[in-house]
């Protein structure tokens, strides 16, 4: 299986290394703004993109498969609600993976919440804790966005980003995020009743996993009709 990669950054360059050492994959080039080099640089014989990099070039890659139908895999965080439509609508002409997290760990974080969140919510209070290393350049991290999205499936609960000189109101979320040395990705939901707590921490100890994750959704993508999948479908299968 050929790949395209989109980003050359730290995933990028640990994307590429994974495939070279792959047996069945290829790496037909990076598209990299450092390099000035877009999709239309590359050979165009391959089979799926893979864009770990900036919400900034998501339009060259829609622009690119609108042209050249490709399965992609979508690892950025950051995008606005427009890009995340246009990801939608992108999905209905070829396969799309987008998933803020790749991680084995994370997928099944997500179905735990689902379970317990309305079991919990109308007694426990609620808040997302997330920690990056300081080149980050979003917050709250994706993650964050998506396991809050299981919490709060229906959208009903006030978001709180940060916290500052109110107390916690029942119906609130709270999502703080901490930025420093080169954490790789924390993620903590926190469940806080009366005179207990429990709470639930994913910590990816490499930025392996999610390099490995994508490598798995590529080979998932290039055997999907066209539609929107997410790691639960790439692992667990479509529901
Ligand atoms: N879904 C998942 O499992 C994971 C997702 N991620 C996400 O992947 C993305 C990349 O992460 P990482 O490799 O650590 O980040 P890096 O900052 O190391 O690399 C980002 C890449 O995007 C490019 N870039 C940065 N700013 C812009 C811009 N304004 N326009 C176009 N290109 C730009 C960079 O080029 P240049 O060097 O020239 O700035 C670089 O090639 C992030 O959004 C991150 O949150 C990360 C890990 C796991
Ligand atoms: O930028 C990162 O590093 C990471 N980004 C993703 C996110 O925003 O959730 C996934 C992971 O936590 C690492």
């Amino acid at each position: 299986m050929k790949i395209a990669i989109v980003g050359y950054g730290k995933m990028g360059k640990l994307i590429k290394k994974t495939i070279e050492e792959s047996k069945d994959m290829e790496c037909v080039g990076v598209a990299s703004p450092e390099e000035s080099k877009d999709l239309t640089d590359l050979p165009s014989d391959f089979d799926a993109i893979i864009d770990f990099s900036h919400p900034d070039n998501l339009s060259g890659i829609l622009s690119y498969v609108e042209k050249n139908p490709k399965a992609v895999v979508i690892a950025t965080t950051g995008f606005t609600e427009e890009q995340i439509r246009s990801i939608e609508a992108l999905s209905q002409k070829v396969p799309v993976v987008y998933t803020a997290n790749f991680s084995l760990g994370v997928t099944v974080f997500q179905q735990v919440l689902k379970q317990i969140t309305p079991i919990l919510r109308d007694t426990f209070d609620i808040e997302i804790i997330e920690k990056h290393h300081r080149l980050k350049l979003d917050a709250p991290s994706g993650t964050a966005k998506m396991l809050l999205s299981a919490i709060d499936e229906n959208n009903e609960r006030e978001k709180v980003y940060g916290r500052e000189g109110n107390s916690k109101r029942k119906e609130e979320i709270g999502i703080h995020s901490i930025r420093g040395g080169t954490i790789v990705g924390e993620h903590t939901v926190l469940f806080t009743g009366d005179d207990e707590v429990f709470e639930i921490t994913h910590q990816a100890h490499s930025k392996q996993i999610f390099a490995n994750g994508a490598v798995v959704a590529a080979k998932f993508a290039v055997k999907q009709e066209p539609g929107l999948y997410d790691m639960n479908d790439v692992l667990f299968g479509k529901r």
